[in-house]
Protein backbone atom coordinates (compact mmCIF):
# COMPACT_ATOMS: atom_id res chain seq x y z
CA UNK A 1 0.00 0.00 0.00
CA UNK A 2 1.56 3.70 -1.07
CA UNK A 3 0.63 6.97 0.62
CA UNK A 4 -0.39 9.75 -0.54
CA UNK A 5 -3.27 12.50 -1.38
CA UNK A 6 -4.03 12.09 2.54
CA UNK A 7 -4.84 15.17 4.84
CA UNK A 8 -4.46 14.09 7.70
CA UNK A 9 -1.69 11.86 9.87
CA UNK A 10 -1.87 8.63 8.90
CA UNK A 11 -0.40 5.36 10.63
CA UNK A 12 -0.30 2.76 8.07
CA UNK A 13 1.84 -0.68 7.00
CA UNK A 14 4.22 -0.24 4.04
CA UNK A 15 5.27 -1.70 1.13
CA UNK A 16 7.79 0.33 -0.50
CA UNK A 17 8.37 -0.49 -4.33
CA UNK A 18 10.88 1.88 -7.12
CA UNK A 19 10.27 2.69 -9.95
CA UNK A 20 13.63 2.14 -11.22
CA UNK A 21 12.68 -1.62 -11.15
CA UNK A 22 10.71 -0.73 -14.41
CA UNK A 23 12.12 -2.50 -17.28
CA UNK A 24 14.86 -0.84 -19.46
CA UNK A 25 14.72 -0.99 -23.29
CA UNK A 26 17.12 -1.43 -26.40
CA UNK A 27 20.77 -0.66 -26.35
CA UNK A 28 21.53 1.74 -29.56
CA UNK A 29 22.81 1.95 -32.91
CA UNK A 30 22.49 5.05 -35.21
CA UNK A 31 22.30 4.87 -38.89
CA UNK A 32 24.03 8.17 -40.49
CA UNK A 33 21.56 10.04 -42.58
CA UNK A 34 23.36 10.08 -46.14
CA UNK A 35 21.16 8.40 -48.35
CA UNK A 36 19.55 9.33 -51.69
CA UNK A 37 17.60 5.85 -51.94
CA UNK A 38 13.80 5.80 -51.41
CA UNK A 39 12.14 2.39 -50.15
CA UNK A 40 9.55 1.33 -52.54
CA UNK A 41 6.89 2.16 -50.17
CA UNK A 42 8.07 6.06 -50.11
CA UNK A 43 8.49 5.96 -53.91
CA UNK A 44 5.08 4.94 -54.24
CA UNK A 45 4.01 7.10 -51.80
CA UNK A 46 5.50 10.32 -53.63
CA UNK A 47 4.21 8.76 -57.21
CA UNK A 48 0.75 9.32 -56.27
CA UNK A 49 0.89 12.80 -54.32
CA UNK A 50 2.97 13.83 -57.24
CA UNK A 51 -0.06 12.22 -59.91
CA UNK A 52 -2.56 14.65 -57.81
CA UNK A 53 -0.37 17.86 -58.05
CA UNK A 54 0.18 17.86 -54.35
CA UNK A 55 3.91 17.05 -54.01
CA UNK A 56 5.16 20.84 -55.37
CA UNK A 57 8.45 21.23 -55.13
CA UNK A 58 8.96 25.20 -55.85
CA UNK A 59 7.75 28.34 -54.10
CA UNK A 60 4.60 30.06 -54.92
CA UNK A 61 4.96 34.09 -56.09
CA UNK A 62 1.63 35.69 -57.26
CA UNK A 63 0.08 32.18 -57.97
CA UNK A 64 3.24 30.68 -60.56
CA UNK A 65 4.96 28.05 -58.89
CA UNK A 66 8.79 28.98 -59.17
CA UNK A 67 12.10 28.11 -59.08
CA UNK A 68 15.02 30.33 -57.39
CA UNK A 69 16.12 32.44 -59.04
CA UNK A 70 19.56 31.05 -59.08
CA UNK A 71 18.39 27.23 -59.62
CA UNK A 72 19.22 26.48 -55.92
CA UNK A 73 17.43 23.95 -54.86
CA UNK A 74 17.57 21.93 -51.06
CA UNK A 75 16.77 18.58 -49.84
CA UNK A 76 13.43 17.48 -47.93
CA UNK A 77 14.67 14.55 -45.87
CA UNK A 78 12.18 11.97 -44.19
CA UNK A 79 13.57 12.05 -40.58
CA UNK A 80 12.95 8.39 -39.86
CA UNK A 81 14.82 6.93 -42.74
CA UNK A 82 17.36 9.61 -44.01
CA UNK A 83 15.47 9.37 -47.46
CA UNK A 84 15.75 12.45 -49.71
CA UNK A 85 11.85 12.98 -50.29
CA UNK A 86 11.96 15.84 -52.26
CA UNK A 87 14.27 18.85 -53.90
CA UNK A 88 12.20 22.42 -53.30
CA UNK A 89 13.34 25.59 -54.53
CA UNK A 90 15.75 27.40 -51.71
CA UNK A 91 14.97 30.88 -52.24
CA UNK A 92 16.01 34.15 -50.78
CA UNK A 93 15.72 37.94 -50.68
CA UNK A 94 14.76 38.78 -54.63
CA UNK A 95 12.18 35.82 -54.43
CA UNK A 96 10.83 37.12 -51.03
CA UNK A 97 10.95 40.44 -52.61
CA UNK A 98 8.79 39.09 -55.18
CA UNK A 99 6.19 37.61 -53.51
CA UNK A 100 5.91 40.68 -51.39
CA UNK A 101 5.04 42.61 -54.51
CA UNK A 102 2.26 40.33 -55.31
CA UNK A 103 0.74 40.31 -51.71
CA UNK A 104 0.56 43.78 -52.14
CA UNK A 105 -0.84 43.85 -55.58
CA UNK A 106 -3.22 40.85 -54.53
CA UNK A 107 -4.23 43.23 -51.32
CA UNK A 108 -5.84 45.69 -53.05
CA UNK A 109 -8.80 43.79 -54.44
CA UNK A 110 -8.78 41.09 -51.43
CA UNK A 111 -9.31 43.44 -48.90
CA UNK A 112 -12.08 44.93 -50.90
CA UNK A 113 -13.56 41.10 -51.77
CA UNK A 114 -17.08 41.53 -49.33
CA UNK A 115 -16.30 39.11 -46.04
CA UNK A 116 -19.16 36.87 -47.69
CA UNK A 117 -16.96 35.59 -50.73
CA UNK A 118 -14.04 35.52 -48.53
CA UNK A 119 -15.77 33.32 -46.35
CA UNK A 120 -17.10 31.13 -49.07
CA UNK A 121 -13.77 30.91 -50.43
CA UNK A 122 -12.00 30.17 -46.77
CA UNK A 123 -14.55 27.11 -46.70
CA UNK A 124 -14.06 25.45 -50.25
CA UNK A 125 -10.09 25.60 -48.94
CA UNK A 126 -11.59 23.94 -45.71
CA UNK A 127 -13.16 22.01 -47.64
CA UNK A 128 -10.57 20.87 -49.68
CA UNK A 129 -7.91 20.20 -46.72
CA UNK A 130 -10.30 17.35 -45.55
CA UNK A 131 -11.03 16.08 -48.72
CA UNK A 132 -7.44 15.38 -49.21
CA UNK A 133 -6.44 14.66 -45.68
CA UNK A 134 -5.00 10.93 -46.43
CA UNK A 135 -2.59 12.43 -48.96
CA UNK A 136 -1.49 15.72 -46.68
CA UNK A 137 -1.29 13.35 -43.81
CA UNK A 138 1.39 11.17 -45.55
CA UNK A 139 3.36 14.63 -47.02
CA UNK A 140 3.26 15.43 -43.23
CA UNK A 141 4.34 12.20 -41.85
CA UNK A 142 7.10 11.75 -44.82
CA UNK A 143 8.80 15.07 -44.11
CA UNK A 144 8.14 15.82 -40.64
CA UNK A 145 8.49 12.08 -38.84
CA UNK A 146 4.99 12.12 -36.74
CA UNK A 147 2.94 8.77 -36.80
CA UNK A 148 0.64 8.81 -39.87
CA UNK A 149 -2.49 8.64 -37.59
CA UNK A 150 -1.66 11.54 -35.64
CA UNK A 151 -0.18 13.71 -39.14
CA UNK A 152 -3.90 12.87 -40.06
CA UNK A 153 -5.29 14.14 -37.16
CA UNK A 154 -3.12 17.35 -37.31
CA UNK A 155 -4.87 17.97 -40.91
CA UNK A 156 -8.23 17.75 -39.28
CA UNK A 157 -6.62 20.52 -36.60
CA UNK A 158 -4.76 22.45 -39.38
CA UNK A 159 -8.26 22.21 -41.55
CA UNK A 160 -10.40 23.76 -38.67
CA UNK A 161 -8.73 26.95 -38.25
CA UNK A 162 -9.87 27.50 -41.88
CA UNK A 163 -13.01 26.57 -41.05
CA UNK A 164 -13.30 28.52 -37.78
CA UNK A 165 -12.27 31.81 -39.66
CA UNK A 166 -14.00 31.54 -42.64
CA UNK A 167 -16.95 32.15 -40.32
CA UNK A 168 -15.50 34.52 -38.40
CA UNK A 169 -14.46 36.27 -41.39
CA UNK A 170 -18.15 37.64 -41.66
CA UNK A 171 -17.95 38.56 -38.21
CA UNK A 172 -15.57 41.58 -37.89
CA UNK A 173 -17.75 44.32 -36.93
CA UNK A 174 -17.23 48.02 -35.66
CA UNK A 175 -18.45 50.15 -33.00
CA UNK A 176 -19.97 53.46 -33.14
CA UNK A 177 -19.16 55.85 -30.34
CA UNK A 178 -20.96 58.55 -28.37
CA UNK A 179 -19.33 61.89 -30.11
CA UNK A 180 -18.07 65.04 -27.80
CA UNK A 181 -19.39 67.13 -29.83
CA UNK A 182 -23.28 67.05 -30.71
CA UNK A 183 -22.73 67.46 -34.68
CA UNK A 184 -19.86 64.69 -35.27
CA UNK A 185 -20.28 61.06 -35.14
CA UNK A 186 -17.59 58.59 -34.34
CA UNK A 187 -16.76 55.72 -36.26
CA UNK A 188 -14.67 52.75 -35.50
CA UNK A 189 -13.63 50.45 -38.31
CA UNK A 190 -11.31 47.25 -37.59
CA UNK A 191 -9.84 47.02 -41.17
CA UNK A 192 -6.97 44.61 -42.55
CA UNK A 193 -3.61 45.31 -41.61
CA UNK A 194 -2.04 44.50 -45.25
CA UNK A 195 0.66 41.95 -46.32
CA UNK A 196 1.33 39.15 -43.76
CA UNK A 197 5.05 37.63 -43.27
CA UNK A 198 3.89 34.38 -41.99
CA UNK A 199 7.35 32.61 -40.85
CA UNK A 200 6.93 28.85 -39.42
CA UNK A 201 8.39 25.78 -37.44
CA UNK A 202 8.04 22.26 -38.33
CA UNK A 203 6.56 20.52 -35.75
CA UNK A 204 3.30 21.13 -37.16
CA UNK A 205 4.05 21.96 -40.78
CA UNK A 206 0.55 21.89 -41.51
CA UNK A 207 -1.43 23.79 -38.08
CA UNK A 208 1.11 26.53 -37.44
CA UNK A 209 0.14 27.98 -40.73
CA UNK A 210 -3.65 27.71 -41.60
CA UNK A 211 -3.52 29.36 -37.42
CA UNK A 212 -2.06 32.18 -38.91
CA UNK A 213 -3.43 32.52 -42.70
CA UNK A 214 -7.18 31.97 -41.77
CA UNK A 215 -7.48 34.88 -39.78
CA UNK A 216 -5.63 36.91 -42.07
CA UNK A 217 -7.49 35.92 -45.50
CA UNK A 218 -10.32 36.03 -43.38
CA UNK A 219 -9.92 39.85 -42.59
CA UNK A 220 -8.33 40.99 -45.94
CA UNK A 221 -4.89 40.74 -45.57
CA UNK A 222 -2.50 38.65 -48.29
CA UNK A 223 0.01 36.85 -46.98
CA UNK A 224 3.74 35.59 -47.83
CA UNK A 225 4.42 32.13 -45.60
CA UNK A 226 7.85 31.00 -45.03
CA UNK A 227 7.70 27.63 -43.58
CA UNK A 228 10.44 25.71 -42.09
CA UNK A 229 13.37 24.26 -44.69
CA UNK A 230 12.85 20.94 -43.07
CA UNK A 231 8.68 20.47 -44.06
CA UNK A 232 8.19 23.02 -46.60
CA UNK A 233 6.33 20.13 -48.68
CA UNK A 234 3.05 20.59 -46.73
CA UNK A 235 3.01 24.41 -46.99
CA UNK A 236 3.47 23.65 -50.63
CA UNK A 237 0.63 21.55 -51.23
CA UNK A 238 -1.65 23.48 -49.08
CA UNK A 239 -0.75 26.49 -50.85
CA UNK A 240 -1.72 24.40 -53.80
CA UNK A 241 -5.01 23.96 -52.34
CA UNK A 242 -5.64 27.39 -52.04
CA UNK A 243 -5.61 28.18 -55.54
CA UNK A 244 -7.69 25.52 -55.93
CA UNK A 245 -10.47 26.99 -53.73
CA UNK A 246 -10.22 30.24 -55.87
CA UNK A 247 -8.05 32.27 -53.24
CA UNK A 248 -7.05 34.74 -55.48
CA UNK A 249 -3.26 34.68 -56.81
CA UNK A 250 -0.94 36.58 -55.02
CA UNK A 251 -2.91 36.24 -51.84
CA UNK A 252 -1.07 33.68 -50.53
CA UNK A 253 2.46 33.27 -51.44
CA UNK A 254 5.21 31.14 -50.32
CA UNK A 255 9.29 31.15 -50.49
CA UNK A 256 11.45 28.88 -48.47
CA UNK A 257 15.71 28.54 -48.52
CA UNK A 258 17.78 30.72 -46.86
CA UNK A 259 15.76 31.43 -43.69
CA UNK A 260 17.71 34.67 -42.29
CA UNK A 261 17.68 36.43 -46.04
CA UNK A 262 13.65 35.65 -46.35
CA UNK A 263 13.63 37.18 -42.77
CA UNK A 264 15.32 40.31 -43.55
CA UNK A 265 13.45 40.86 -46.87
CA UNK A 266 10.42 40.70 -44.64
CA UNK A 267 11.17 42.78 -41.66
CA UNK A 268 13.37 45.29 -44.65
CA UNK A 269 9.93 45.91 -45.97
CA UNK A 270 7.67 48.33 -45.72
CA UNK A 271 4.66 46.87 -47.56
CA UNK A 272 4.88 44.02 -44.95
CA UNK A 273 2.78 45.60 -41.92
CA UNK A 274 2.74 42.60 -40.02
CA UNK A 275 4.98 39.55 -38.66
CA UNK A 276 3.12 37.01 -37.15
CA UNK A 277 6.00 33.78 -35.89
CA UNK A 278 5.52 30.55 -34.12
CA UNK A 279 9.30 28.96 -33.46
CA UNK A 280 12.08 29.01 -31.31
CA UNK A 281 12.45 32.28 -28.39
CA UNK A 282 15.51 33.16 -30.09
CA UNK A 283 14.42 33.35 -33.57
CA UNK A 284 11.51 35.57 -32.65
CA UNK A 285 13.45 37.97 -30.05
CA UNK A 286 15.42 38.60 -33.62
CA UNK A 287 12.42 39.29 -35.56
CA UNK A 288 10.97 41.45 -32.95
CA UNK A 289 14.15 43.66 -32.99
CA UNK A 290 13.98 43.42 -36.79
CA UNK A 291 10.56 44.48 -36.93
CA UNK A 292 10.90 47.54 -35.30
CA UNK A 293 12.85 49.67 -38.07
CA UNK A 294 9.94 49.91 -39.91
CA UNK A 295 7.03 49.46 -36.61
CA UNK A 296 5.34 46.36 -37.63
CA UNK A 297 2.75 44.60 -35.85
CA UNK A 298 4.37 41.51 -34.43
CA UNK A 299 2.78 38.49 -33.05
CA UNK A 300 4.92 35.70 -31.78
CA UNK A 301 4.27 32.29 -30.44
CA UNK A 302 7.43 30.99 -29.15
CA UNK A 303 9.15 28.46 -26.82
CA UNK A 304 7.43 26.70 -23.82
CA UNK A 305 9.00 25.13 -20.59
CA UNK A 306 5.27 23.39 -19.58
CA UNK A 307 4.47 22.66 -15.77
CA UNK A 308 2.56 19.32 -15.15
CA UNK A 309 1.54 19.24 -11.37
CA UNK A 310 0.18 16.30 -10.06
CA UNK A 311 -1.47 16.53 -6.64
CA UNK A 312 -1.85 14.01 -3.92
CA UNK A 313 -5.68 14.45 -4.06
CA UNK A 314 -5.29 13.69 -7.87
CA UNK A 315 -7.34 10.59 -9.55
CA UNK A 316 -4.16 8.29 -10.46
CA UNK A 317 -5.85 7.26 -14.22
CA UNK A 318 -6.65 10.83 -15.13
CA UNK A 319 -3.33 12.15 -14.20
CA UNK A 320 -1.25 9.71 -16.28
CA UNK A 321 -3.60 10.03 -19.09
CA UNK A 322 -3.53 13.64 -18.85
CA UNK A 323 0.43 13.82 -18.37
CA UNK A 324 1.48 10.89 -21.13
CA UNK A 325 -0.87 13.27 -23.60
CA UNK A 326 1.30 16.12 -22.69
CA UNK A 327 4.42 15.13 -22.81
CA UNK A 328 4.43 12.30 -25.68
CA UNK A 329 2.14 14.48 -28.17
CA UNK A 330 4.57 14.66 -31.49
CA UNK A 331 6.78 12.69 -29.52
CA UNK A 332 7.74 15.34 -27.14
CA UNK A 333 8.12 18.19 -29.90
CA UNK A 334 5.36 20.30 -29.11
CA UNK A 335 5.73 23.93 -27.55
CA UNK A 336 2.82 23.06 -24.90
CA UNK A 337 4.05 19.42 -24.10
CA UNK A 338 5.05 18.91 -20.08
CA UNK A 339 8.53 19.69 -19.75
CA UNK A 340 8.39 19.16 -16.04
CA UNK A 341 6.01 16.56 -14.48
CA UNK A 342 5.74 18.19 -10.91
CA UNK A 343 4.62 15.45 -8.45
CA UNK A 344 3.81 15.88 -4.73
CA UNK A 345 5.26 13.81 -2.27
CA UNK A 346 4.09 14.31 1.55
CA UNK A 347 5.84 16.65 4.03
CA UNK A 348 7.50 14.36 6.44
CA UNK A 349 6.82 10.50 5.61
CA UNK A 350 8.78 8.56 9.33
CA UNK A 351 8.99 5.15 9.09
CA UNK A 352 9.53 2.77 12.16
CA UNK A 353 10.06 -0.87 12.15
CA UNK A 354 8.43 -2.83 15.32
CA UNK A 355 9.00 -6.65 14.72
CA UNK A 356 8.26 -7.62 11.25
CA UNK A 357 5.95 -4.86 11.05
CA UNK A 358 6.71 -1.72 9.05
CA UNK A 359 4.76 1.68 10.46
CA UNK A 360 5.00 4.54 8.90
CA UNK A 361 3.85 8.06 10.12
CA UNK A 362 2.48 10.69 7.26
CA UNK A 363 2.24 14.37 7.78
CA UNK A 364 0.72 15.23 4.87
CA UNK A 365 1.32 18.16 2.65
CA UNK A 366 -2.01 19.80 4.04
CA UNK A 367 -1.17 18.98 7.88
CA UNK A 368 1.79 20.84 8.54
CA UNK A 369 2.54 19.91 12.18
CA UNK A 370 6.49 19.79 11.92
CA UNK A 371 5.80 19.63 15.40
CA UNK A 372 4.58 15.65 15.29
CA UNK A 373 7.52 14.83 12.75
CA UNK A 374 10.17 15.95 15.72
CA UNK A 375 8.51 13.71 18.41
CA UNK A 376 8.32 11.26 16.05
CA UNK A 377 12.02 11.69 14.41
CA UNK A 378 13.68 10.45 17.72
CA UNK A 379 12.11 6.66 17.19
CA UNK A 380 12.64 6.56 13.11
CA UNK A 381 14.92 4.04 11.60
CA UNK A 382 14.45 5.44 8.07
CA UNK A 383 12.98 8.29 6.60
CA UNK A 384 11.83 8.26 2.60
CA UNK A 385 8.97 9.85 1.15
CA UNK A 386 5.22 8.44 -0.05
CA UNK A 387 2.43 10.87 -1.35
CA UNK A 388 1.53 10.33 -5.04
CA UNK A 389 4.80 10.17 -6.07
CA UNK A 390 6.14 6.74 -6.14
CA UNK A 391 2.61 5.23 -7.25
CA UNK A 392 2.28 7.98 -9.73
CA UNK A 393 6.45 7.26 -11.23
CA UNK A 394 5.33 3.39 -11.40
CA UNK A 395 1.82 4.01 -13.41
CA UNK A 396 3.13 6.79 -15.63
CA UNK A 397 6.56 4.75 -16.11
CA UNK A 398 4.36 1.66 -17.15
CA UNK A 399 2.20 3.57 -19.75
CA UNK A 400 5.26 5.10 -21.38
CA UNK A 401 6.49 1.88 -21.78
CA UNK A 402 3.93 0.69 -24.30
CA UNK A 403 4.25 3.08 -26.36
CA UNK A 404 4.68 2.25 -29.56
CA UNK A 405 8.20 3.51 -31.46
CA UNK A 406 8.32 2.96 -35.20
CA UNK A 407 8.66 5.05 -38.40
CA UNK A 408 5.11 6.91 -39.32
CA UNK A 409 3.85 4.24 -41.43
CA UNK A 410 4.29 1.34 -39.04
CA UNK A 411 1.26 -0.24 -38.26
CA UNK A 412 0.11 1.12 -34.12
CA UNK A 413 3.66 3.44 -34.29
CA UNK A 414 2.54 6.03 -31.80
CA UNK A 415 5.87 7.64 -31.24
CA UNK A 416 8.21 8.97 -34.28
CA UNK A 417 11.81 10.11 -35.20
CA UNK A 418 13.05 13.74 -33.63
CA UNK A 419 13.29 15.52 -36.40
CA UNK A 420 17.09 15.74 -36.41
CA UNK A 421 20.03 14.54 -35.47
CA UNK A 422 20.87 17.83 -33.11
CA UNK A 423 17.30 17.38 -31.95
CA UNK A 424 18.43 13.77 -31.07
CA UNK A 425 22.06 15.50 -29.45
CA UNK A 426 19.93 17.75 -27.21
CA UNK A 427 18.03 15.23 -25.97
CA UNK A 428 20.99 12.99 -24.83
CA UNK A 429 22.67 16.04 -23.59
CA UNK A 430 19.92 17.02 -21.27
CA UNK A 431 19.32 13.58 -20.03
CA UNK A 432 23.45 13.20 -19.48
CA UNK A 433 23.41 16.18 -17.74
CA UNK A 434 20.21 15.80 -15.11
CA UNK A 435 21.39 11.89 -14.56
CA UNK A 436 25.14 13.74 -14.00
CA UNK A 437 23.45 15.98 -11.12
CA UNK A 438 21.70 13.00 -9.67
CA UNK A 439 18.56 12.08 -11.87
CA UNK A 440 17.84 8.62 -11.67
CA UNK A 441 16.75 7.26 -15.51
CA UNK A 442 13.28 4.75 -14.53
CA UNK A 443 12.64 3.86 -18.03
CA UNK A 444 14.11 4.49 -21.39
CA UNK A 445 17.19 6.96 -21.22
CA UNK A 446 18.97 6.24 -24.82
CA UNK A 447 18.79 6.00 -28.55
CA UNK A 448 16.38 3.46 -29.94
CA UNK A 449 17.42 0.28 -31.17
CA UNK A 450 15.88 1.88 -34.55
CA UNK A 451 18.88 4.10 -35.09
CA UNK A 452 18.32 7.34 -36.88
CA UNK A 453 16.95 10.13 -34.53
CA UNK A 454 14.65 7.49 -32.78
CA UNK A 455 15.01 8.06 -28.76
CA UNK A 456 13.56 5.79 -26.33
CA UNK A 457 10.57 7.37 -24.73
CA UNK A 458 12.44 7.89 -21.55
CA UNK A 459 11.18 9.07 -17.46
CA UNK A 460 13.75 10.12 -14.92
CA UNK A 461 13.12 10.74 -11.63
CA UNK A 462 14.43 13.18 -9.15
CA UNK A 463 14.66 15.78 -11.36
CA UNK A 464 15.64 19.30 -10.33
CA UNK A 465 14.25 22.76 -11.08
CA UNK A 466 17.51 24.23 -11.47
CA UNK A 467 18.98 21.40 -14.12
CA UNK A 468 19.00 21.81 -17.86
CA UNK A 469 16.56 19.53 -18.18
CA UNK A 470 14.12 21.59 -16.26
CA UNK A 471 15.33 25.00 -17.53
CA UNK A 472 14.76 24.68 -21.45
CA UNK A 473 12.52 22.96 -23.50
CA UNK A 474 13.93 19.47 -23.77
CA UNK A 475 12.11 19.15 -27.14
CA UNK A 476 12.09 14.92 -27.24
CA UNK A 477 10.15 12.24 -25.61
CA UNK A 478 11.50 12.43 -22.12
CA UNK A 479 9.24 13.02 -18.93
CA UNK A 480 11.49 14.23 -15.91
CA UNK A 481 9.84 13.59 -12.58
CA UNK A 482 10.02 16.85 -9.68
CA UNK A 483 9.62 16.48 -6.33
CA UNK A 484 7.45 19.26 -4.39
CA UNK A 485 6.00 18.89 -0.76
CA UNK A 486 3.17 22.20 -0.71
CA UNK A 487 0.61 24.17 -3.00
CA UNK A 488 3.28 27.18 -2.39
CA UNK A 489 6.36 25.24 -4.01
CA UNK A 490 4.74 23.57 -6.48
CA UNK A 491 3.57 27.27 -8.10
CA UNK A 492 7.27 28.87 -7.14
CA UNK A 493 8.82 26.09 -9.18
CA UNK A 494 6.13 26.25 -12.15
CA UNK A 495 6.64 29.83 -12.26
CA UNK A 496 10.32 29.90 -11.48
CA UNK A 497 11.31 30.17 -15.79
CA UNK A 498 11.05 32.78 -18.25
CA UNK A 499 8.73 31.05 -20.15
CA UNK A 500 4.85 31.15 -19.74
CA UNK A 501 3.30 28.80 -23.08
CA UNK A 502 1.00 26.01 -21.18
CA UNK A 503 0.71 24.86 -17.57
CA UNK A 504 -1.22 21.03 -16.56
CA UNK A 505 -2.20 20.92 -13.03
CA UNK A 506 -4.48 17.23 -12.07
CA UNK A 507 -6.39 17.77 -8.84
CA UNK A 508 -9.85 16.86 -7.76
CA UNK A 509 -10.01 19.90 -5.46
CA UNK A 510 -11.68 22.83 -6.88
CA UNK A 511 -10.70 24.97 -4.86
CA UNK A 512 -7.09 24.35 -5.40
CA UNK A 513 -8.24 23.99 -8.94
CA UNK A 514 -8.90 28.13 -9.07
CA UNK A 515 -6.86 28.79 -6.79
CA UNK A 516 -3.39 27.44 -8.78
CA UNK A 517 -5.01 28.22 -12.27
CA UNK A 518 -4.96 31.49 -11.15
CA UNK A 519 -1.38 31.57 -9.71
CA UNK A 520 -0.11 29.88 -12.84
CA UNK A 521 1.52 32.96 -15.01
CA UNK A 522 1.00 31.16 -18.06
CA UNK A 523 -1.46 31.74 -21.07
CA UNK A 524 -2.86 27.96 -21.02
CA UNK A 525 -3.55 26.15 -18.14
CA UNK A 526 -5.13 22.76 -18.39
CA UNK A 527 -6.77 21.37 -15.70
CA UNK A 528 -7.14 17.33 -15.62
CA UNK A 529 -6.25 17.44 -19.17
CA UNK A 530 -3.59 17.11 -21.18
CA UNK A 531 -4.90 18.06 -25.16
CA UNK A 532 -5.74 21.47 -24.76
CA UNK A 533 -5.32 22.89 -27.93
CA UNK A 534 -8.59 23.49 -30.21
CA UNK A 535 -9.50 26.46 -32.73
CA UNK A 536 -12.00 27.67 -30.87
CA UNK A 537 -9.87 28.85 -27.95
CA UNK A 538 -7.07 31.39 -27.76
CA UNK A 539 -3.52 29.98 -27.80
CA UNK A 540 -0.40 31.88 -26.78
CA UNK A 541 1.81 32.45 -23.85
CA UNK A 542 2.96 35.02 -21.39
CA UNK A 543 6.67 36.07 -20.21
CA UNK A 544 8.62 35.08 -22.73
CA UNK A 545 6.82 32.13 -24.56
CA UNK A 546 5.06 35.13 -26.66
CA UNK A 547 2.88 38.02 -27.63
CA UNK A 548 -0.56 37.81 -29.09
CA UNK A 549 -3.07 35.13 -29.32
CA UNK A 550 -3.99 32.86 -32.31
CA UNK A 551 -7.12 30.82 -32.75
CA UNK A 552 -10.59 31.50 -31.83
CA UNK A 553 -12.61 35.07 -31.85
CA UNK A 554 -9.31 36.98 -30.77
CA UNK A 555 -7.26 35.63 -33.35
CA UNK A 556 -8.80 37.79 -35.63
CA UNK A 557 -7.47 40.92 -33.82
CA UNK A 558 -4.32 40.53 -34.89
CA UNK A 559 -5.15 40.99 -38.50
CA UNK A 560 -6.58 44.10 -38.51
CA UNK A 561 -6.54 47.90 -37.21
CA UNK A 562 -8.78 49.95 -34.98
CA UNK A 563 -9.37 53.12 -37.70
CA UNK A 564 -11.49 55.56 -36.13
CA UNK A 565 -13.73 58.07 -38.33
CA UNK A 566 -14.77 61.10 -37.25
CA UNK A 567 -17.73 62.28 -39.12
CA UNK A 568 -18.81 65.97 -39.30
CA UNK A 569 -22.00 65.54 -40.17
CA UNK A 570 -23.44 69.36 -40.33
CA UNK A 571 -26.51 68.27 -38.21
CA UNK A 572 -26.44 71.70 -36.57
CA UNK A 573 -27.27 73.33 -39.59
CA UNK A 574 -30.09 71.41 -40.42
CA UNK A 575 -29.23 69.10 -43.07
CA UNK A 576 -31.28 66.20 -44.12
CA UNK A 577 -30.29 63.28 -44.19
CA UNK A 578 -32.14 60.84 -46.39
CA UNK A 579 -32.24 57.33 -47.42
CA UNK A 580 -33.12 57.94 -51.11
CA UNK A 581 -33.70 54.73 -52.56
CA UNK A 582 -32.37 51.53 -52.71
CA UNK A 583 -30.37 50.66 -56.34
CA UNK A 584 -29.05 46.86 -56.45
CA UNK A 585 -28.04 45.42 -53.62
CA UNK A 586 -26.55 48.91 -52.90
CA UNK A 587 -27.96 51.23 -49.92
CA UNK A 588 -27.28 54.92 -51.35
CA UNK A 589 -27.53 57.58 -48.62
CA UNK A 590 -28.23 61.34 -50.49
CA UNK A 591 -27.40 64.34 -48.63
CA UNK A 592 -28.82 67.59 -49.30
N1 LIG B 1 4.24 28.85 -29.05
C1 LIG B 1 3.88 28.16 -30.09
O1 LIG B 1 2.73 28.22 -30.55
C2 LIG B 1 4.86 27.25 -30.79
C3 LIG B 1 4.38 26.34 -31.72
C4 LIG B 1 5.29 25.50 -32.35
C5 LIG B 1 6.64 25.59 -32.05
N2 LIG B 1 7.06 26.49 -31.15
C6 LIG B 1 8.48 26.57 -30.82
O2 LIG B 1 9.26 26.44 -31.98
C7 LIG B 1 10.50 25.83 -31.67
C8 LIG B 1 10.76 24.69 -32.61
O3 LIG B 1 10.62 25.12 -33.92
P1 LIG B 1 11.85 25.45 -34.85
O4 LIG B 1 13.05 24.65 -34.44
O5 LIG B 1 11.39 25.35 -36.26
O6 LIG B 1 12.14 26.96 -34.46
P2 LIG B 1 13.11 27.98 -35.20
O7 LIG B 1 12.99 29.26 -34.48
O8 LIG B 1 14.45 27.43 -35.41
O9 LIG B 1 12.47 28.11 -36.65
C9 LIG B 1 11.17 28.59 -36.84
C10 LIG B 1 11.10 29.23 -38.21
O10 LIG B 1 11.93 30.37 -38.21
C11 LIG B 1 12.79 30.32 -39.32
N3 LIG B 1 14.00 31.09 -39.03
C12 LIG B 1 15.11 30.67 -38.41
N4 LIG B 1 15.99 31.69 -38.34
C13 LIG B 1 15.41 32.76 -38.93
C14 LIG B 1 15.80 34.10 -39.16
N5 LIG B 1 16.97 34.57 -38.79
N6 LIG B 1 14.92 34.92 -39.80
C15 LIG B 1 13.73 34.47 -40.18
N7 LIG B 1 13.30 33.21 -39.99
C16 LIG B 1 14.13 32.37 -39.36
C17 LIG B 1 13.00 28.84 -39.57
O11 LIG B 1 13.47 28.61 -40.85
C18 LIG B 1 11.59 28.34 -39.34
O12 LIG B 1 10.81 28.55 -40.47
C19 LIG B 1 10.36 25.38 -30.25
O13 LIG B 1 11.01 26.28 -29.40
C20 LIG B 1 8.87 25.42 -30.00
O14 LIG B 1 8.51 25.57 -28.66
C21 LIG B 1 6.21 27.33 -30.52
O1 LIG C 1 3.77 23.28 -30.89
C1 LIG C 1 2.91 24.08 -30.70
C2 LIG C 1 1.51 24.06 -31.19
C3 LIG C 1 0.78 22.91 -30.67
C4 LIG C 1 -0.69 23.16 -30.56
O2 LIG C 1 -1.27 23.93 -31.32
O3 LIG C 1 -1.27 22.55 -29.67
Amino acid sequence: MTLGGVSRLALVGYRSFSASQVPRMHSYCFTPITSRQMSTDVKSITAKLRSSGLLRTQGLIGGKWTDAYDGKTLEVLNPATGEVVADVSCMGRKETNDAISSATDAFSSWSKVTAAERSKCLRKWYDLLIAHKEELGQLITLEQGKPLKEAIGEVSYGASFIEFFAEEAKRVYGDIIPATLSDRRLFVLRQPVGVVGAITPWNFPLAMITRKVGPALACGCTVVIKPSEFTPLTALAAAELSLQAGIPPGAVNVVMGNAPDIGDALLASPQVRKITFTGSTAVGKKLMAGAAATVKKVSLELGGNAPCIVFNDADLDVAVKGALAAKFRNSGQTCVCANRILVQEDLVNIASQHGNEVWVFVISSEFKKERVFLEFFVVTYWVFNAGIYEKFANAFSNAVQDLKVGEGFTEGAVQGPLINKAALEKVERFVQDAVSKGAKVLLGGKRHSLGMTFYEPTVIGDVKNDMLISREEVFGPVAPLLRFKTEEEAIHMANDTNAGLAAYIFTTNVQRTWRVSEALEYGLVGVNEGLISTEVAPFGGVKQSGLGREGSKYGMDEYLEVNEICVLGGYEQKLMVEVCSLFGDGLVVIQR
